[in-house]
């Protein structure tokens, strides 16, 4: 297969420049018809028999190990199911039993809101005390300290794309023996990761973004090999368990990550993210991040040189730098939206940023190029001065 860009392996809309892959992903073009044949031929003409014929009981792990090769992980060390916000508990609440002295967990005030949410509610529950530290991103790892349990960052910060040191925040992590929890949200088939090198104990992600595999489509969540089957899941759901046809009144854990199953899957949407991940087949995320570095690089070159009145909020060094860049602009959302008429679509993130995401496998230099001219143009002539844009409804 021709390397990147891969745009054929698409349904994009004629004359959009979509920068905003990083929130849903496209449509890859093989996904309606495998979609329809899951309907027709399996939900439709097989029913019931569907999980054994269709091998819809085994789609969680072997979608989960076409994920793994794209986070560096092992076969069968990846489950895909449920929403991230779920996968985040279960991560949690298991690290947590690891560590059943410890009452601090630490992240940071840049996380994505659901991932404090849930913390923020899993340790009420528990109602043992515990603690939810939040210093800025870039206080981290001073803050990590021997009363830490847990640290559950996100990789790249959904707004700045401003990137954690994985490593360094790994090592530290565990010097003072804390468990280590990754975020991948904003990481997965963005920029490489291994986890087998990075050894962190947990580490989730959602396939929605980066992945293509469409609204609402299945978490993932990875636990590291030599503790999974030690791991206790809190979500002891049937489908976790060692033998769910077995139908026993107790719960005894499933083999390694499987364990991290809670209920049925999502079949349909599953399918979707399985054929979706066949737009991977042949590439190196070391070749995604490459040409990814370069788009953003020209992207910021050419949007300083065009737009004075726009501010880099994101770090100027890529290797600091995740898969996105966003500028500061006081009227950020009315220029979004002036944008998104005019066939650049990014989005806002308040309070302030206009947010752009880089996929080099539909997004090439020629529309980066063409995006900048287009901001160019609503900023010069104020096109985001206008009412209709201020007042647009904010839903995402
Ligand atoms: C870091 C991070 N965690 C969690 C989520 C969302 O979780 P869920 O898939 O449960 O909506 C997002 C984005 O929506 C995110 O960026
Ligand atoms: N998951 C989303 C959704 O269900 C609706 C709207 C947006 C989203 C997102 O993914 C937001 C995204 N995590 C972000 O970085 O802003």
């Amino acid at each position: 297969m021709a390397s990147l860009p891969r745009k054929h392996l698409f349904d994009l809309p004629e004359g959009v420049i979509y920068l905003d892959g990083n929130s849903l992903g496209p449509l890859p073009r093989g996904v309606a018809e495998r979609l329809e044949r899951c309907v027709h031929k399996e939900w439709g003409e097989m029913l019931i028999r569907g999980w054994n014929d269709a091998q819809w009981m085994d789609q969680p792990a072997r979608v989960g190990n076409k994920i793994a090769r794209l986070i560096g992980a092992p076969e069968g060390a990846v489950v895909i199911g449920d929403t991230l916000s779920i996968k985040v508990y279960q991560a949690l609440a298991s690290a947590l039993e690891m560590r059943p002295d410890r009452k601090v967990v630490l992240s940071d005030n840049g996380n994505f809101p659901t991932d404090l949410y849930m913390a923020e509610g899993l340790l009420r529950s528990l109602g043992r005390g515990h603690e939810l530290r939040t210093p800025p991103p870039e206080e981290v790892a001073d803050a990590i300290t021997e009363e830490v349990a847990v640290v559950m960052l996100t990789q790249v910060d959904y707004r700045t794309g401003r990137m954690h040191d994985f490593t360094a925040i790994t090592q530290k992590a565990h010097a003072v023996g804390a468990v280590m929890i990754w975020d991948l949200a904003h990481s997965a088939g963005a920029v490489p990761v291994d986890m087998v090198a990075n050894n962190a104990e947990f580490a989730v992600g959602c396939t929605y973004k980066y992945l293509n595999g469409g609204p609402g489509a299945p978490a993932f969540i990875y636990v590291r090999p030599d503790i999974a089957e030690t791991v206790r899941p809190a979500l002891s759901g049937w489908l976790g368990h060692e033998a769910p046809f077995a139908f026993d009144l107790g719960y005894r854990p499933g083999r390694a990550v499987e364990r991290m199953r809670v209920g049925t899957p999502p079949v349909l949407q599953a399918t979707a993210l399985e054929e979706a991940l066949s737009v991977w087949d042949g590439l190196t995320m070391a070749e995604v991040r490459a040409r990814s570095i370069e788009l953003s690089e020209r992207f910021i070159r050419e949007v300083e040189t065009r737009c004075p009145d726009l501010t880099l909020l994101s770090p100027r060094d890529p290797m600091a730098r995740g898969s996105q860049v966003s500028f500061g602009f006081s009227e950020s959302y009315a220029a979004i939206q002036a944008l998104i008429e005019r066939g650049v679509i990014g989005d806002f993130r308040a309070p302030d940023a206009m947010r752009f995401g880089f996929t080099p496998l539909y997004i090439d230099e020629g529309d980066v190029v063409r995006a900048a001219e287009i901001i160019e143009d609503v900023m010069t002539n104020r096109l985001w001065d206008d009412p209709a844009y201020k007042a647009r409804s904010r839903v995402t």
